[in-house]
């Protein structure tokens, strides 16, 4: 096997393990292969630069600080979701779509990632460009930070060309140590995951980015080569790509399976190891979505319950009121 072979068939491995790891957090071999196999990478990409590839897992960390983020403009608007508050309003939400269809349809319910909404481009398979959200129709290149979120594939199991939207979040435990080292150096701790991700994507020097620990879920497509015909079905064909879906995305019939399943992540979302602010419920077959349409800037077919904004209980201890 000459070089290339063995540097082609070492990054397939790596990028097997990272999806293992980062996406379906079921590792089937210890750090200690995965980081033997990527020295080796390393070293034939020394001996052979000329076959280092942007996809290749050892250019996870960008080159030079940037000057400054370019702005990019979404192929699709990213648009914002109207909110529900109540039992009430999401039993309207659902009549609305049910008397404007003329007949009942399925929906969809996900958990609603509290961390910095992002669109990314895959060329042919290949992580091309990342974006913040920005107003929606214009947005910022954060290509370089968003290569070091290790759940982020930087080559698709298929060679698809598709525009895919999402969150990227810094999970609880991340935020933790990370403000546990800011308070041991006296620095400005961040409030919650979203500032700690948000400020960790708008780093212009990446390798700050990649010390963050980030990770992401996607959650719809927008420009795509699939052949999906619903979200459900889409979000399918985005993990067989390779791409970190939420493991709670739910199927509902009816509006009270979408009550009961907000009933239980109200209560059950302290046990998840990184911060939601709601539920999303979609319409899940594309049909029914075109045949709804869009507000100014937001989708009939989709809208977010938002949980009621926990109360910050700050404990006022060893407070030094003498100064
Ligand atoms: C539903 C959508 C708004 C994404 N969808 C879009 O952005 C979108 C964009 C153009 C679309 O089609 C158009 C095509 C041409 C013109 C205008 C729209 C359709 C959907 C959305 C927004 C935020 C979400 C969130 N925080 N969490 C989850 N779990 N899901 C979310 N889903």
């Amino acid at each position: 096997m000459d070089a290339s072979q063995r540097i082609d068939e070492i990054r397939q491995t790596l990028n097997r393990y990272s999806y293992e790891y980062y996406v379906l957090d079921q590792p089937t071999v210890p750090d200690a292969t995965y980081d033997q196999l990527l020295r080796e990478l390393t070293e034939l990409e020394t001996e052979h630069p000329e076959l280092i590839t942007p996809d290749s897992p050892t250019q996870r960390v960008g080159a030079a600080p940037l000057e400054a983020f370019e702005k990019v403009t979404h192929d699709l608007p990213m648009l914002s979701l109207g909110n529900v508050f109540d039992e009430t309003e999401i039993r309207e939400w659902v009549a609305r779509i049910e008397r404007s269809l003329g007949r009942s349809t399925t929906y969809v319910a996900e958990l609603k990632f509290d961390g910095l909404a992002i669109s990314l481009k895959y060329e042919d398979g290949r992580f091309v460009r990342g974006a913040t959200r920005g107003d929606g129709t214009v947005g910022e290149n954060i290509t370089q930070n968003l290569r070091t979120i290790k759940a982020l594939p930087l080559r698709l199991q298929a060679e698809e060309t598709v525009e895919v939207r999402g969150e990227a979040y810094m999970p609880k435990q991340s935020f933790e140590r990370l403000n546990e080292d800011r308070a041991s150096r006296e620095e400005t701790l961040f409030a919650n995951p979203r500032n700690a991700a948000a400020g960790s994507l708008r780093q212009l020097d990446s390798s700050i980015t990649a010390s963050r620990n980030l990770s992401l879920f996607v959650y719809g497509v927008g420009v795509n080569t699939l052949t999906a015909r619903s979200h459900s079905e889409a979000m399918a064909q985005l993990a067989s790509l390779g791409l970190p879906t939420n493991q709670h995305m739910q199927t509902c019939e009816t509006v009270e399976e979408i009550l009961a399943y907000i009933a239980h992540w109200t209560e059950a979302r302290a046990s998840l190891p990184y911060e939601i602010d709601g539920i999303v419920l979609k319409v899940d077959r594309y049909d029914d979505q075109e045949e709804l349409g869009f507000t100014a800037k937001s989708p009939r077919f989709a809208t977010a319950y938002k949980f009621a904004a926990e109360e910050v209980m700050t404990t006022v201890e060893d407070v030094d009121f003498s100064v």
